[in-house]
């Protein structure tokens, strides 16, 4: 058998086995902990095969799963592969053919809605054709460059031979697996966060002195844009996993941030107020628990493996949360709510509700359209209450 009917045989085999109920990346590193005769260069390639499969969503299921893999990689690279250059050389040649054109030579119907079965979903603003054909790509790894530290990381990229591109202000676009923790060894410098996320930051607007309060804080990503905004705030930080705040608060401790208070809560709770330090909030980051529709472009298994039902799920709990939460707003405060989905019931629908059933009223709704640019989708909604 030869080396790429091997990989080819490894990514049948993690296909057979694995059922969505897990990230496909924690199952990865499973089936490769028990498989110690792969190397490196085998389990990138196998993952990298599974990946793309999992692009093309339901869509041509009929085929069998070698020949779908080998169609994959057809459709979703640009850069010659040599699997394909050995098995289908007549698709090889037409590697760096715009997406329509490969479509065409491989001679099968186009159907977006076996690649992405949600667009009846979709925030209203969101092309779906082109939505769908951005499954194809994979997103890129993007660093933000912390206030003052763009330059000695341009340097230091560049010193690694690392071939970047800078993005707006602060964003830079690096290669997919770069090991930055290696080539940019002061972690105080940068974050590692999509471009989308950095851009959601646009909308927070802090004074010094004032209270705010990041309730879905996770790790802290979003907080800690917020205090690069202006350091000199009363923050609080929440989430329902203490665990999550553990790496928060490693983080930053690396970011260099003291001054902050941290507490585990559930948003769903009547009597959230009797855990908060104070009753009333300047600033609200809501950053809402999704179906994170906007993000699968990283997690196309999503594509395949996501039920619809989830949506409604979502919303409700968003909802319940968004409710909750407005109550802490002063006057004349701001709440911004994003999530990293798509679709309309976690976004425009959560925003009606907002000004319907929380009293607030809407400054700004905006998609942030990840997919064009190798980057992930997310929605900003700001909210205001009335002085
Ligand atoms: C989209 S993530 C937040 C990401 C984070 N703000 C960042 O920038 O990295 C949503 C967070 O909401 C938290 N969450 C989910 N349900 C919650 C609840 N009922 N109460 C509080 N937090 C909740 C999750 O644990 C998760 O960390």
């Amino acid at each position: 058998m030869t080396r790429w009917e091997n990989y080819l045989r490894s990514a049948a085999a993690v296909l057979e086995e694995y059922d969505g109920s897990v990230p496909l990346h924690h199952f990865l590193k499973q089936f490769f902990k028990s498989r110690p005769q792969m190397g490196s260069r085998d389990r990138k390639t196998v993952q990298q095969l599974v990946y793309r499969y999992y692009r093309l969503g339901r869509w041509q299921m009929d085929m069998p799963v070698e020949d779908r893999l080998l169609l994959a990689t057809f459709l979703c690279e640009t850069a010659p592969d040599a699997m394909l250059e050995s098995l289908r050389p007549e698709f090889a040649k037409h590697i760096s053919a715009p997406l329509a054109e490969k479509l065409a030579i491989a001679q099968l119907d186009w159907d977006p809605a076996a690649v992405f079965p949600f667009p009846d979903h979709l925030s209203p603003s969101i092309e779906a054709d082109a939505f769908t054909r951005s499954f194809f790509q994979q997103p890129r790894l993007f660093i933000r460059a912390r206030p003052g530290k763009k330059k000695a990381i341009v340097k230091q990229l560049e010193q690694a031979g690392v071939v970047y591109a800078t993005v707006g202000t602060d964003a830079i676009a690096l290669p997919n697996g770069t090991k930055t923790e290696a080539i940019l060894p002061e972690k105080s410098w940068y974050e590692i966060q999509d471009l989308s996320s950095q851009e959601t930051g646009l909308r927070f607007h802090p004074k010094a002195k004032e209270y705010w309060w990041d309730c879905c804080a996770a790790s802290g990503g979003k907080s800690i844009l917020l205090h690069d905004h202006e350091p000199d705030i009363r923050l609080l930080v929440s989430d329902v996993r203490s665990s999550i705040l553990d790496n928060l608060r490693k983080r930053f401790a690396e970011a260099g941030i003291r001054d902050y208070a941290s507490r585990t809560l559930d948003l769903t709770d009547p009597g959230l107020g009797g855990h908060l330090p104070h009753t009333s909030f300047n600033g609200i980051i809501l950053d809402a628990p999704c179906t994170g529709s906007g993000t699968w472009g990283r997690s196309p298994e999503n594509l395949y493996f996501f039920e619809a039902a989830k949506i409604a799920e979502y919303a409700a709990l968003q909802k319940k949360i968004a409710k909750n939460v407005s109550k802490f707003l002063a006057p004349g405060g701001t709440l911004v709510y994003i999530t990293c989905s798509v679709f309309r019931e976690e976004n425009e629908d959560a925003a009606a509700f907002l000004e319907r059933d929380c009293g607030l009223r809407i400054v700004e709704s905006t998609v942030v359209e990840g997919f064009r640019r190798f980057a992930d989708s997310m929605f900003v909604t700001v909210a205001q209450r009335s002085k």
